[in-house]
């Protein structure tokens, strides 16, 4: 047998979802450069289910039925009250409110096919009230109800903060979202998908991506690029302050990829973005910080930036809570985690890959007295 160590460059499914190639990233074949400048988040949704983009009529009726299904059960606003929030990460808590929704879905447990298009609708919905109402809760304010008129992006920031958000905000969080929305086999992805080729449910496919999107190797790096650039302070301060963990061998959230070679074509996006929203801070340090970081791990590592590293000056910028960095990384994605989810259970098989057995063989059992 020979290991290929995490997998690299191993093809484990087809897909007609979203393809790189040539470090050009495209959903069902529309470049992500178009997607980002012209497209809404709920027509990039619509697109990643469907695999079609929407007329008008078609859009206005897909954005109706989500915004109609934004509201939580009470049960799960009572469950979000229950514990401790000021110890809880939200990432741990959007992976066990997810679950808990699950609980008051009538539908959970079937796979069928249009229950699946219902919930789908309803996940998406409501995974953006989830992380809004924690962010709310924990400041000890109430969650507030969606406005039917409002898009998916303002919507969030309209339930995050209770005020109406501005147009550049918009824009850029609609942005940022039609960015995230989906990527190949990434590592939550694959995880969606090798736990619903059991024939489980679509509940515990997005909670068991959740929780592979939490880890810093993925989605957690962006939360973390924002705490070294808070650590490091000062732009002056930057190049030393990378010197010393590289010479320490530690990574450099925020950079590098397992498959982008010259670099993330989100990234770019995000990097104007982000010193496109100076202007509502009239602060350009965290922007100033990230290119100079950026410039130099591409020079001495030969490393790109990649989606998390922008994002976080991106979300700072926009008055967002750190800790929320990465569950709004999960509000985007879930997206295209329900489209994989949907294409696993078209042409399922399980998946089952083998390991190499490198233990000890051929052991003497010993009894309990003799050990
Ligand atoms: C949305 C996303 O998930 S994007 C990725 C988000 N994650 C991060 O930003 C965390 C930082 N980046 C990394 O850890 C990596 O680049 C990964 C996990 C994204 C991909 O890495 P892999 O393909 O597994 O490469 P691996 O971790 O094996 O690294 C290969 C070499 O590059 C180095 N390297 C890779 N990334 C970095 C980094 N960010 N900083 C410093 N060195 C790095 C490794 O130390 C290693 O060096 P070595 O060969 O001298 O030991
Ligand atoms: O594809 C990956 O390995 C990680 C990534 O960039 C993503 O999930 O957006």
């Amino acid at each position: 047998m020979t290991v290929t160590r995490g997998l690299e460059g191993i093809i484990a499914t087809e897909s007609s979802i979203s393809s790189i190639i040539d470090d050009q990233l495209t959903y069902v074949g529309y470049d992500i450069d178009d997607l980002a400048q012209n497209s809404s988040f709920e027509e990039v949704i619509y697109l990643l289910w469907n695999k079609k983009l929407p007329n008008e009529t078609e859009l206005n009726q897909f954005k109706s039925s989500l915004a109609q299904e934004m509201t939580l059960p009470q049960a799960v606003i009572n469950h979000l009250q229950s514990y401790d929030l000021s110890t809880v990460h939200p990432m741990a808590a959007l992976r066990s409110a997810v679950s808990i929704l699950g609980l008051y879905d009538e539908e959970a447990d079937t796979i069928e096919e249009s229950a699946n298009n219902r919930k789908a609708i309803r996940i998406q919905a409501k995974i953006s009230s989830i992380v809004t109402a924690f962010g709310r809760i924990r400041k000890g304010l109430d969650p507030i109800q969606p406005k039917q008129e409002y898009s998916y992006a303002a919507n969030f920031l309209y339930m995050l903060n209770g005020e109406e958000p501005k147009d550049l905000e918009v824009e850029a969080f609609n942005k940022a979202l039609v960015l995230h929305a989906d990527h190949e086999l990434n590592a939550s992805t694959f995880t969606a998908r090798v736990c619903v080729a059991t024939l489980s449910d679509i509940y515990s496919g997005i909670t068991a991506a959740i929780g592979a999107l939490k880890g810093p190797l993925h989605g957690g790096a962006n939360e973390r690029v924002m705490s070294m650039l808070t650590e490091i302070g000062e732009e002056d301060k930057a190049i030393d302050y990378i010197n010393e963990k590289l010479e320490n061998k530690e990574k450099i959230m925020g950079m590098g990829h397992r498959v982008y070679e010259q670099g993330d074509p989100r990234a770019k996006h995000l990097r104007e973005m982000s010193k496109e929203l100076t202007k509502i801070t009239g602060n350009s340090k965290w922007y100033n910080m990230s290119v100079k970081i950026e410039e130099h791990i591409k020079e001495h590592k030969g490393l790109p930036a990649n989606v998390d590293f922008y994002s976080a000056s991106v979300y700072h910028s926009l008055g967002i809570d750190h800790d929320l960095f990465t569950p709004i990384f999960a509000v985007s994605r879930v997206s295209g985690w329900i489209a994989h989810i949907l294409e696993q259970y078209e042409n399922n098989r399980l998946i089952r890959p083998r390991a190499e057995y490198v233990g000890p063989k051929k052991q003497q059992y010993t009894p309990m007295e003799q050990r």
